[in-house]
């Protein structure tokens, strides 16, 4: 096992995240961010967290995106899929939305996301914010707009992305 980004570079990686979105996108007065379940939420938790601490002024809409029905697997018999609650309590009609999830890898659950998200309006654009990216790993053609980390892994291994509030510490490693 090793280590890609301890605690410390966790956090200071979501901050230089969180300045690079405030760079773009100002006072979100357009923008809406939206974290995909499961996993992409504790990234997105703290990115929308930091966001506020940044910006105390601003009206920062965030919401939470559960994609199982739209996997192109779902179906497919690999066995059962437990759904997560979806959240989003916005339109998205003309906004630009932030997709937040903490892996991209072959790029299939950012494709769903973007099917599962048309069902609350037809945003003016979509930007991707992935805390590690698999680079050479993809099968659609998908890249992240804000990266936390880029890795080279190969087929056999897994990245997984530890957080205090669930796995007792923040880690980013990589499992052979
Ligand atoms: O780019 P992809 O290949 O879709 O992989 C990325 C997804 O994989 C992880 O989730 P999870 O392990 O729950 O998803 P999986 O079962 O699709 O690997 C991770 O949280 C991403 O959402
Ligand atoms: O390495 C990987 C690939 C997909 N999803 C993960 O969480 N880790």
């Amino acid at each position: 096992m090793k280590t890609i980004l301890n605690g410390k570079q966790l956090s200071i990686t979501i901050d230089r995240l969180c300045h690079q979105l405030i760079e773009n996108h100002l006072q979100f007065e357009e923008t809406v961010l939206i974290g995909l379940q499961p996993r992409g939420i504790f990234l997105s938790d703290r990115i929308y967290s930091t966001l506020r601490k940044l910006l105390p002024d601003a009206n920062i809409r965030y919401g939470k995106l559960d994609i199982t029905f739209y996997r192109d697997d779902f179906n497919k018999g690999k066995g059962l899929h437990v759904p997560n609650e979806t959240s989003i309590d916005f339109s998205i009609e003309n906004k630009k939305v932030i997709l937040i999830d903490d892996v991209l890898y072959t790029g299939r659950t950012i494709r769903s996301a973007l099917d599962a998200m048309l069902d609350f309006g037809r945003p003016a654009a979509v930007e991707l914010l992935a805390l590690i990216d698999r680079r050479f790993s993809r099968q659609l053609p998908i890249q992240p707009d804000y990266t936390g980390r880029t890795i080279d892994a190969f087929i056999s291994q897994k990245v997984k992305v530890l957080w205090e509030e669930r796995d007792g510490k923040d880690e980013v490693v990589l499992v052979d």
